[in-house]
């Protein structure tokens, strides 16, 4: 009979009497000799003598064990099981582990270490003590091709538990364990970007490095936006609960250069989810909207950038007659069609009703954990119904570079808290509007160095130049409304004395 390691700790299972454990100890002492002694036996004799010994151990021995192996029968595919425990226990293998097994995951950028054979760990679950041990089947056969050694192991982990803790195991820690590691293994895979090219995904690697750290805005709305982003990420059962699918809408409006695509990037880095960026005018039709929508995988962001101009879908509802014009098997209502790209042939036809399905018809819920994001320059140019809360449930504003906004560029470009200028570019931003992006260009290095005040002074004279230009704009349109006002005044007092 073989008898692992682990199973000389029992000796102190979490939770257990100390009578148990003791007794514990005996029978694994125990155990561990027969196993030995076993060995001096004829091989009939000792495939006989096991049978009955582990029957007769199975009485006394007061622990479970399970084992997850790495491949089913067939050897063909790795058990997600197997996969999902190896991550789990990577943290506790690297702390308590002697011996350990390297890995590169991120495209070769960063080591994953899991336990090497027959080492052991533990583990605690609701104040129960619980061992893992990892060991391998099989062997490599040495080959003389060119391959080398062909590979014919396979490993397995084993669970140790006290029989007394059955349910707990079997019941929670098990999808606990499942479950973290997977969430582990998905934070350890590289972040997607895909892009449609007609109805198909094709994928590059995403590596932004955008972060909400990096991404200047007022604070506390910044704050908000996290905490609604980690509410939704942590929320599975309250979605069950209440019956809603686990999808959230953002709808991210405000001038160019704000920092609307930064943000998707901040949010997928955020929640480590994949990026899926819908061209929405190669979409062919409806129906091939749907089917990129079921091809995404859940932990994603869909986003649409530049919602207002990828279709023409305002006042779609008042189009009647162009929309009677072309011929569209998809779409219920023909009042919303949506616009023709001038190729004609290759013309788009998703539908305003089309996008709304896709935004919450039932499709939109398989899959689950979800955002949807949209952006736009011109939020007022959008149908309502697209817009409307629970279909993008929320709506974030990216305005103009204020005091609070710079300062965190002025962190990030420069590495400075606090600088003379500070005042005087606060007072200044509060007065002119100037995006994100063009305060950022003045922080950049310049002429590679990376000169404070040269960058500042230049903000300045830049917020200046911007300030005059706004007061003689106000001069000009002040004089235009004078002169109008004039006018009005003089056509009126010649009517009277007509
Ligand atoms: N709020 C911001 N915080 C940090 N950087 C920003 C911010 N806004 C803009 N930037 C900088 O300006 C550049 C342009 O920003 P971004 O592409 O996110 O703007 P946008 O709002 O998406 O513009 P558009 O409407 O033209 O698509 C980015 O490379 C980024 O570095
Ligand atoms: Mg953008």
């Amino acid at each position: 009979m073989k008898i692992d390691k682990p199973t000389m700790m029992a000796a102190s299972v979490g939770g257990a009497s100390s009578v148990f454990a003791h007794l514990g100890s005996v029978i694994a002492g125990a155990m561990f000799a027969w196993a030995i002694l076993q060995q001096f036996l004829p091989q009939d004799l000792r495939s006989y003598v096991q049978k009955y010994s582990q029957r007769f151990f199975r009485y006394v021995y007061p622990y479970i064990q399970i084992t997850f192996n790495e491949y089913g029968r067939e050897r063909l595919m790795r058990s997600e099981a197997y996969s999902a425990i190896e991550n789990y226990l990577s943290s506790r293998s690297s702390s308590q582990a002697k011996r350990l097994k390297a890995d590169l995951v991120k495209s070769n950028q960063s080591l994953v270490l899991s336990m090497d054979d027959h080492e052991e760990v533990s583990d605690q679950y609701n104040g129960v003590k619980i061992w893992w041990a990892c060991g391998t089947r099989g062997s490599k056969v040495q080959s003389s091709s060119f391959h080398g050694a062909t590979v014919n192991e396979s490993g397995f982990y084993k669970l140790t538990f006290h029989k007394m803790h059955r349910d707990l195991i079997l019941e929670q820690y098990l999808n606990h364990v499942l479950r973290q590691g997977k969430e582990i293994r998905f934070k350890n895979q590289q972040r997607k970007l895909y892009t449609n090219n007609g109805w198909f995904w094709t994928h590059v690697v995403f590596e932004h490095p955008a972060t909400f750290d990096t991404l200047a805005m007022d604070p506390i709305e910044k704050q908000e936006i996290i905490d609604d982003l980690t509410t939704f990420s942590n929320n599975e059962d309250f979605y069950k609960r209440i019956g809603r699918a686990w999808k959230r809408g953002y709808l991210l409006f405000g001038p160019p250069g704000t920092g609307k695509s930064t943000m998707i990037a901040a949010m997928a880095n955020l929640l480590n989810y994949d990026i899926y960026d819908l061209e929405l005018t190669a979409v062919r039709d409806n129906t091939s909207l749907r089917r990129l929508l079921i091809e995404t995988s859940s932990k994603s962001i869909i986003v649409i950038e530049d919602i207002d101009c990828s279709l023409d879908l305002t006042g779609q509802r008042k189009k009647k007659k162009k929309a009677e014009e072309v011929k569209d098997g998809e779409a219920t209502n023909p009042e919303k069609r949506v616009e023709k790209d001038p190729e004609g042939e290759k013309a788009s036809r998703v539908t305003l009703s089309g996008l709304l399905n896709f935004i919450d018809g039932l499709w939109s819920s398989c899959g689950g954990e979800r955002l949807l994001v949209f952006t736009t320059n011109h939020i007022k140019k959008l149908d309502p119904a697209l817009i409307r809360k629970g279909r993008m449930d929320k709506h974030v504003e990216l305005s103009y570079c204020r005091s609070e906004a710079f300062k965190v560029l002025a962190k990030n470009y420069l590495l400075i808290d606090a600088h003379h200028l500070f005042d005087d570019i606060g007072k200044l931003l509060n007065e002119v509007d100037l995006t994100p992006a063009d305060v950022a260009e003045h922080l950049m290095p310049k002429n590679a160095s990376k000169n404070v005040d040269v960058c500042l002074k230049s903000l300045v004279g830049a917020l200046e130049e911007a300030k005059e230009a706004k007061l003689k704009g106000e001069e000009n349109s002040e004089e235009v409304k004078a002169e109008t006002k004039d006018m009005v005044f003089a056509s009126s007092e010649s009517a009277e004395s007509d």
